[in-house]
C-alpha cells in the first residue's frame, strides 16, 4: 500500500540539493577532468560525490533500504584514480562533510545493490555525465520504488530554469509522491509550484525531444516518426531526464528514446525519476512498443526497449507511429 512518504520525501529532497550542490561547484571548476569507465563512458568526480553524500543520507535515515545505484568505487579504488579520490574528498569537505577514503568508497557503494527487492532506491548521481562536462544540462535523479512501483521520484536538475527559454530561476527540483501530483520548486528554496503535461491533442505543433547523443537514441529513426505524424517543429535535444522535466511542465510534448542497437537494455535509474514525475503530471511513459516499463528485474528494464513519453493525449498516436518506422526499418535491413 502507498502511504504519504512525508519522511522520505523529506530526506530525499535534503539529498539532492546537497548533491546538486557539489555537482554545481564542480561544473564550475575550469577544468572537469573525467575517468573512463569499462564501459568507455565518463565518470567526474562529480558523479562520485553526488552519490556518496546522497547513499549518507539515505543510509542514516532509512538504514535497511538497498540502494540500486549507477556508480561503485571500484575504478576508485585504482592507484591511478588516487588523485581522484582526493578530489572526491575535498567537494565533499568543502560543503562540510569530512570522510576518509575508506568511508567515501564505503558510502557509494551502499548504492552498490543491483538486485529487485520489495523496496529499495534507485539513483542516478549524475544523468547525463556528457552534457555535464559539455557543462549542458543534467540531473540528479532518485526514486524509492516499492513493490515494483515508483512511489516517490525526485529530478534535480541545477541547469534547467523554472521557465521554458531560460526564464525564471536557473536550477530547479522536481518531484512527485504516487497519487499527489508533481511539483516544482527553485533548488535554492521557495514555494512549490504544481507543474501539468500540455494540454496538446494534435500533432502540428507538437514539441519533440530527445537525447543530444546520437549513441543513445535513434535520431534518424525519431525524424521519421516526427514526419509521419505531422510534427513541423524541429526536434530540442538535451541531455538527461531534464527531457521528463520538461515534458512534465508542458514546455514539450513528447520525448523519445529509439534504441541504437539490439541489445541494450535502459537502466532504471535513467528513467525511474523522471517517469513518476511525468505521471504525476498528467502524462504517460511506455517503452517504444507501448508496454509499461517494469521496474522489477534489478538494475536494468529487461522486458522493455526505449522509451516513449508524451503528455498522455498523443500516446496512442506516437506509439502506433514508432511501431510502424521500426518495422519498416526492419523490413529494409533484411
Ligand atoms: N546505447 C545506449 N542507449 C541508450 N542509453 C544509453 C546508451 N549508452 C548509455 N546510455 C545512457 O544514456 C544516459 C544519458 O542519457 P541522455 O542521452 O538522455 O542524456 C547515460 O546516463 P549517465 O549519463 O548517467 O551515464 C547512460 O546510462
Ligand atoms: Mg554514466
Ligand atoms: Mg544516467
Ligand atoms: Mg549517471
Amino acid at each position: 500500500m502507498s502511504g504519504s512518504y512525508t519522511q522520505e520525501l523529506e530526506v530525499a529532497q535534503k539529498a539532492v540539493r546537497i548533491a546538486a550542490q557539489v555537482c554545481q561547484a564542480v561544473q564550475q571548476a575550469i577544468t572537469t577532468e573525467s575517468l573512463a569507465k569499462k564501459d568507455k563512458s565518463p565518470v567526474t568526480v562529480a558523479d562520485f560525490a553526488s552519490q556518496a553524500v546522497i547513499c549518507r543520507e539515505l543510509q542514516a535515515a532509512f538504514p535497511d533500504d538497498p540502494v540500486i545505484g549507477e556508480e561503485d568505487s571500484a575504478e576508485l579504488k585504482t592507484a591511478e584514480a588516487a588523485p581522484f579520490l582526493e578530489n572526491v574528498q575535498k567537494e565533499l569537505s568543502q560543503i562540510g562533510i569530512d570522510g576518509s577514503p575508506e568511508d567515501i568508497c564505503g558510502w557509494i557503494d551502499r548504492g552498490g545493490s543491483h538486485t529487485y527487492a520489495s523496496r529499495f532506491w534507485t539513483l542516478d548521481p549524475i544523468d547525463g555525465t556528457k552534457g555535464f562536462l559539455r557543462g549542458e544540462q543534467y540531473a540528479v535523479s532518485l526514486a524509492l520504488i516499492v513493490d515494483g512501483k515508483i512511489d516517490v521520484a525526485l529530478l534535480g536538475c541545477p541547469n534547467l530554469y523554472s521557465e521554458p527559454n531560460n526564464q525564471g530561476t536557473k536550477g530547479v527540483l522536481l518531484y512527485a509522491v504516487r497519487g499527489q501530483g508533481a511539483w516544482q520548486v527553485p533548488l535554492s528554496g521557495g514555494e512549490p509550484q504544481q507543474i501539468h503535461c500540455s494540454s496538446a491533442e494534435t500533432f502540428s505543433d507538437a514539441r519533440l525531444c530527445e537525447s543530444v547523443e546520437s549513441g543513445h537514441s535513434a535520431h534518424g529513426l525519431s525524424a521519421r516518426v516526427a514526419d509521419a505524424l505531422g510534427i513541423k517543429n524541429d526536434p530540442v535535444r538535451l541531455d538527461s531526464q531534464a527531457k521528463y522535466a520538461v515534458v512534465a511542465r508542458g514546455d514539450a510534448d513528447i520525448y523519445l528514446r529509439l534504441p541504437t542497437r539490439p541489445g541494450y537494455r535502459e537502466k532504471i535509474w535513467d528513467h525511474a525519476g523522471g517517469v513518476l514525475v511525468v505521471e504525476e503530471a498528467g502524462g504517460k511513459v511506455t517503452d517504444v512498443t507501448g508496454k509499461p516499463l517494469e521496474f522489477t528485474y534489478g538494475h536494468q528494464l529487461e522486458e522493455n526497449l526505449g522509451v516513449i513519453v508524451t503528455n498522455g493525449k498523443l500516446h496512442e498516436a506516437v506509439v502506433s507511429k514508432v511501431v510502424e518506422a521500426r518495422q519498416a526499418e526492419e523490413a529494409q535491413q533484411q
